[in-house]
């Protein structure tokens, strides 16, 4: 095509993309050098999605498959006008948090979200790396139940993580209940208690959902494999994404758990230890049915 007709086709097609109401989603969150968890899985998954992806990085950490070398966290400074570039420009229709390092760092988030007045927000309260790194000071966790949590619309631990949130023991499904319950009582508007960590021998991984009024259980096939670096990361960002488009929470956390679901099955096997999951996979697998 030359001349006048590429001419008119570029417009149109300047046109349709400015008219595009574009769903946006910002991440809070930690790099990960081996591109599986942190900021590059929530990037990646908000991609797929087809949600715009931004990020406020609040630490930088030397990893790959078989562990945490470094944790280089910074300034608060750099987190809030990272974060302030954002609200003051782009703006945006859901966030997530997930490494947030530090008190400081919490706290200034928690202040920045509260100061934008943002709603859907998904609160990852990330805390050990799979090979046992602490990616969250221990001082740490109370800015979490009293700054972070009020502003949450959904958070995700998982067993260990709503452990120490609550200081209660899980070695049941109703431990599970009545942890939800005590998250709950921190204030955000849904939780999400994570299986993953459960007895390896079971069958089914099933993430727990409590509103406030009843339970919800998400169970789905285990899938035995040690490919499940940044399984938490990327269910919080496509539950982030769903969000931003503007699905319900419930819907947003259904699709996400299919996400996962699709990303650890066709896990790319990549590195000497725990691998990487597919980002690619759930899209890929949706065009061969469509
Ligand atoms: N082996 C597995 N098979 C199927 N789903 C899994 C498996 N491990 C984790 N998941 C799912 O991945 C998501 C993240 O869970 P989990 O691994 O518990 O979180 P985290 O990465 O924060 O430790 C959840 O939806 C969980 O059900
Ligand atoms: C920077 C960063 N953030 C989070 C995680 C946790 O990963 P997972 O999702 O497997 O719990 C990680 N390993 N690194």
């Amino acid at each position: 095509m030359k001349g006048e007709a590429s001419e008119t086709l570029m417009n149109q097609v300047t046109d349709a993309n400015q008219n595009q109401n574009v769903p946006r989603a910002l991440t809070i969150a930690g790099s990960d050098s081996g591109g599986g968890a942190g900021i590059q899985a929530d990037i990646k998954t908000f991609q797929e999605l087809d949600v715009f992806g931004m990020s406020a990085i609040t630490a930088v950490t030397a990893q790959n498959t078989l562990g945490v070398h470094g944790v280089y966290p910074l300034t608060v400074d750099a987190v809030v006008q990272q974060i302030d570039a954002i609200g003051g420009d782009l703006g945006l229709d859901a966030l997530k948090t997930g490494m947030l390092f530090s008190a400081e760092i919490i706290r200034a988030v928690a202040d920045r979200i509260s100061h934008f007045g943002w709603r859907q927000v998904v609160v990852d309260p990330v805390m050990v790396a799979k090979g046992g790194a602490k990616l969250l000071q221990s001082e740490a966790v109370e800015a979490i139940t009293s700054s972070l949590l009020p502003l949450a619309r959904i958070v995700t631990p998982n067993i260990p993580e709503a452990e120490v949130l609550t200081g209660l023991q899980i070695n049941s499904m109703t431990d599970i209940r009545e942890a939800a319950r005590h998250l709950m009582d921190f204030g955000p508007s849904m939780v999400v208690i994570k299986g993953g960590h459960a007895a390896e021998d079971q069958e089914e991984v099933v993430d727990l959902v409590y509103d406030g009024r009843s339970f919800t259980e998400f169970a789905h096939t285990r899938i035995h494999t040690v490919h499940t670096h940044g399984t938490g990361c990327t269910f919080s960002s496509a539950i982030t994404a769903g969000l931003a488009k503007g699905m319900s929470a419930e819907e947003s956390i259904k699709m996400a758990r299919t996400y996962i679901q699709f990303a650890i099955e066709d896990s790319l096997g990549i590195g000497g230890g725990h691998g990487p999951t597919n980002h690619w996979a759930y899209r890929r697998r949706l065009e061969i049915v469509r």
